[in-house]
């Protein structure tokens, strides 16, 4: 097992917290560049976290450099799509966070240029599929002591966003984690999907209508509801609950604590995503660097797990603009064969 020298393109808050994960908390990895098109952002992260690595101007630099093995994208989802690009012909190993690219086509340009190198780079941040609790529910649907999944009730709240957030980024942002995880859950791809906007709160911005529901339908008739609602100012709270038909399994917001003052019974809540799914972030990129340390291909979410979540994305995106139930096209057959669910397996 050699030590796996990481490059990083994008260092806001994820880029920031995976480099301090991989150089506090994991083994086997070291961060030996960075870059970020903001420089002081870049500067900003390595002093804060006091980082022996290099920084680049451009992430072409940083790509080109020989000693760099693999790559965490974490810039905006809008740049991902030219970075993995130029990071497949540059022969590195890539960790893309969500979503792999905004548009289909450009899921799409990645699949293809990856098999073109005839071995798997690409592992997507689709961190939920390692998290504990995902994990225990999966392992209880498999079992199949509850029979079929019939529906599915998740909510998918944030405490607020800022004026960069619109309606549209509640899909490839914020649902897209339903959107991938669900698929893995249950095994199943989805068929139809429609959004019902209900009354918006006051603390949406002028380009955002909060909250929104989605429904979606598979292919064997699940039906999933999904709430995103990301104002909604006490915390992040995510919850998915599995109706079948013989019981009901759901993950509900884990306690931190159980605080008793005054006349109170209080349970704190996590605020965002850093620390409620600090474990899965651990996992998923500790998986991605065993693999790589070894020399294998990475086995995480792939790049046709990215692509189909934005197809089903964009379908979504087409159902807010239409508000009517809107057809979402099958993934093409070859690729879905090599999805890394095994499709149809669960
Ligand atoms: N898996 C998760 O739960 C999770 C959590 C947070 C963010 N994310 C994803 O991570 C990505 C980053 O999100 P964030 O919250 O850290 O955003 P952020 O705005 O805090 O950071 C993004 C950084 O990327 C930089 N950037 C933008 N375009 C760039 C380019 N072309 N080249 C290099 N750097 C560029 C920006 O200057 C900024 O520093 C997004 O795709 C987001 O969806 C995933
Ligand atoms: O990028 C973040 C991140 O993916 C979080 O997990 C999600 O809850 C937010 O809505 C999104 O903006």
């Amino acid at each position: 097992m050699v030590t796996v020298r990481i490059g990083v393109i994008g260092t806001g808050a994820i880029g920031t917290e995976h480099i301090r994960r991989v150089e506090q908390r994991l083994s086997g990895g070291k961060v030996v560049a960075v870059t970020d098109i903001s420089l002081d952002a870049a500067r900003r992260c390595i002093n804060a976290l006091q980082l022996d690595a290099r920084l680049y101007d451009s992430e072409d630099d940083l790509l080109q450099d020989p000693s760099i093995d693999a790559v965490i994208i974490a810039s905006s989802g809008p740049a991902h799509e030219g970075s993995v690009l130029k990071a497949i012909d540059a022969g590195k190993y890539v960790f893309v966070e969500k979503p792999l690219a905004t548009t289909v086509n450009g899921c799409l340009r990645i699949v293809q240029a990856e098999e073109r190198t005839g071995k798997r780079l690409i592992q997507v941040g689709f961190m939920r599929r390692y998290d504990p609790r995902y994990m225990a529910l999966k392992s209880e649907i498999k079992s199949g002591r509850y029979g079929a999944p019939l529906i599915v009730r998740c909510v998918h709240r944030n405490a607020h966003v800022d004026e960069r957030y619109t309606t549209e980024m509640a899909v490839l942002d914020t649902l897209i984690h339903e959107i991938d995880v669900i698929r893995w859950l249950i095994g199943d791809e989805y068929v139809s999907v429609q959004v019902l906007y209900p009354r918006g709160t006051r603390y949406a911005h002028a380009r955002l209508q909060d909250p929104q529901i989605f429904n979606l339908v598979t292919q064997s008739g699940v039906v999933i509801t999904a709430e995103v609602f990301v104002n909604c100012q006490y915390g992040y709270d995510i919850q998915c609950e599995v109706v079948c038909e013989d019981g009901v399994i759901s993950i509900t917001v884990p306690k931190l604590l159980d605080i008793f003052r005054t006349g109170f019974r209080a349970q704190p809540l996590m605020q965002d995503w850093k620390l409620r799914f600090a474990e899965a972030y651990d996992a998923e990129l500790q998986d991605f660097i065993d693999h790589v340390g070894r020399g294998d291909e990475p086995a995480g979410p792939s790049s046709v797990d990215g692509y189909i979540a934005t197809l089903v994305g964009e379908a979504c995106v087409l159902a807010q603009v239409s508000g009517e139930w809107v057809t979402i096209p099958r993934p093409e057959e070859d690729l879905i064969v090599k999805d890394s669910l095994g499709y149809g397996r669960l």
